[in-house]
């Protein structure tokens, strides 16, 4: 068996490769972002074939640089983003049109109607997830009753469905040459067609969606010894290895950041914003707009559950001020602008771009930026962005306080956007709690790692992990609780002038 374990980490902006040691460091990575396909307002899009090639580049990149071979990696674990949604054909590979990504909100007639009457209340209960276009059921249907021919090869057995990982690890095991279908039970969740309690696809929920069950992929363990399937000797990594792990990347980063017990959370700073606290094999359903799902299931286990409350936008919004506004030309030159001012001068933003997620659910919402005035430039626009991050993660800490009465003494962080000292300071002080940054910030791919590691032998429990984490930096809260109480009136009052924007 060799030494190392790798991870494809695959995210809504780029797609990683991480090959780590023993001792979960980082041996060596690759890393390239894709296209965000902005076709028409509400719409967010990805290339699929795209994916498979960068993720092609980054494995081949990695083991050409390293000099390493498949014999080499004891396992592979693959982690992506949740939700996105293709359908692609599986005698020719191709896809029927771009991904619809979790960010899309085209879908919201149809998830508005449903929301109104009793599949609403079945959806809820069944899945643990509040009817929004956020979820891939929606999205398979639009593809399917949109995309020329996909329903009805759909029908024939030629098309299939998957989320992102299940495009991976299909291509990853053989494409048109025998690759496996499947997905996992922490994708699949997220789905709106899997019961949360039997982990499996529901009937009436494929009714409620218009989902033929000939083309979903088998739901499977997270973690599994036998293996998802082999990588090929014509894939990037020109040989077999076992491929024991996929996850959500949002749950492979809580086995990451050793979220392991019981009370255990973490939040995620990438795109979105994802906190999530482990509930042990307890499914805890939430009052206050927080979502369940499973965190993971390892082997036979029984299935670990977690509340999450998911942000759509957090990342995405510096991306927004670089990519559409032109205010930074990369991410990281946000800090210093809006290190050039000691407040936003009055201004609030409220990223809406997607409606706004936990803990409100309102689709009807759009971004907005109040409180402008003839003082307000940029350094105040790019201020109220990272504000905006860190007043939503608070938003959603509040509702999983209350549905889980676990207090945070501490707010493990990881993500993109975590690089950002000033960043982490102003969660800090909006949270009144210490932010903790581990050492190894890769915490999606070393998380997709550990779980195949732990699967493949090569670790042998999750307490030989314990060691591996280390605290890298911890920002404590410096402002008083008037200050707290202050700023978050003004964000509320923001929040209430971005709702019902849009007539559903
Ligand atoms: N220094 C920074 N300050 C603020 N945001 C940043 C910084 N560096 C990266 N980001 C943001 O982090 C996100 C990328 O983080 P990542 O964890 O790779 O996300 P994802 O998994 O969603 O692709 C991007 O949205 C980018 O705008
Ligand atoms: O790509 P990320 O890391 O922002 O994660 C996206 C989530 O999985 C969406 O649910």
């Amino acid at each position: 068996m060799g030494d190392l374990v790798a991870a494809v980490d695959h995210g809504t902006t780029s797609t990683r490769f991480m090959v780590f040691d023993h001792g979960g460091h980082v041996v060596a990575g690759a890393q390239v972002e894709h296209r965000q396909i902005l076709p028409r307002p509400g719409w967010v899009e990805h290339d699929p074939v795209e994916i498979w090639n960068n993720t092609v580049q980054v494995i081949e990149k990695v083991m050409a640089d390293t000099g390493l071979g498949p014999r080499d990696l004891a396992a592979l674990g693959v982690a992506n983003q949740r939700e996105t949604t293709v359908v692609w054909n599986r005698r020719t590979g191709r896809p029927y049109g771009n991904a619809v990504v979790w960010q899309d909100t085209r879908t919201d007639a149809l998830v508005g109607a449903l929301a109104s009457d009793d599949r609403g209340r079945l959806v809820r209960h069944r899945t643990g997830l509040p009817p929004a276009t956020y979820f891939s059921g929606a999205k398979l249907r639009w593809i399917l009753d949109n995309v020329p021919d996909a329903r009805r090869d759909a029908e024939a057995g030629d098309a299939v469905f998957g989320t992102l990982d299940t495009w991976l690890l299909w291509n990853l095991t053989g494409g048109v040459d025998g690759g496996v279908h499947a997905t996992d039970v922490t994708n699949a969740s997220r789905t709106m067609l899997m019961d949360l309690e039997t982990l499996d696809w529901d009937d009436e929920l494929l009714a409620v969606f218009d989902v033929p069950r000939s083309v979903l992929p088998e739901i499977r363990s997270s973690a599994v010894p036998d293996g998802h399937g082999l990588t090929t000797a014509t894939g990037p990594l020109k040989g077999p290895v076992p491929l024991t792990a996929v996850l959500g990347d949002q749950q492979a980063a809580m086995v990451g950041q050793l979220c392991l017990a019981p009370g255990d959370a973490k939040n995620t700073y990438g795109t979105g914003n994802f906190l999530l606290l482990n509930t042990g094999t307890t499914l805890v359903r939430s009052d206050h707009g927080l979502l369940s799902t499973v965190c993971y299931r390892f082997g036979d286990e029984p299935p670990v559950y977690a509340l999450e409350g998911s942000i759509a936008a957090t990342g995405a919004a510096v991306q927004w001020l670089r990519d559409q506004m032109g205010i930074i030309r990369d991410a990281a030159e946000i800090e210093a602008l809006a290190r050039q001012v000691p407040d936003t001068g009055g201004a609030c933003f409220v990223p809406a771009f997607s409606g706004l997620f936990a803990p409100h659910w309102r689709p009807d919402a759009r971004g907005a930026l109040v409180g402008l005035t003839r003082f307000s430039h940029k350094g105040h626009l790019a201020r109220a962005t990272l504000e905006a991050i860190c007043h939503q993660s608070r938003d959603v800490a509040e509702a999983m306080e209350k549905d889980s009465g676990v207090k945070l003494t501490v707010l493990k962080v990881d993500g993109g956007v975590t690089a950002n000292d000033l960043c982490m300071q102003i969660q800090a002080d909006l949270l009144g709690v210490p932010v903790s940054r581990p050492v190894v910030a890769e915490t999606t791919a070393l998380g997709a790692a550990y779980a195949a590691g732990l699967a493949a032998g090569h670790w042998t429990s999750t307490t030989e992990l314990r060691d591996n984490w280390h605290e890298d930096r911890r920002w404590l809260p410096e402002r008083s609780d008037e200050h707290r109480a202050a700023a978050r009136d003004e964000w509320h009052r923001a929040v209430a002038r971005a709702l019902d924007w849009v007539e559903m």
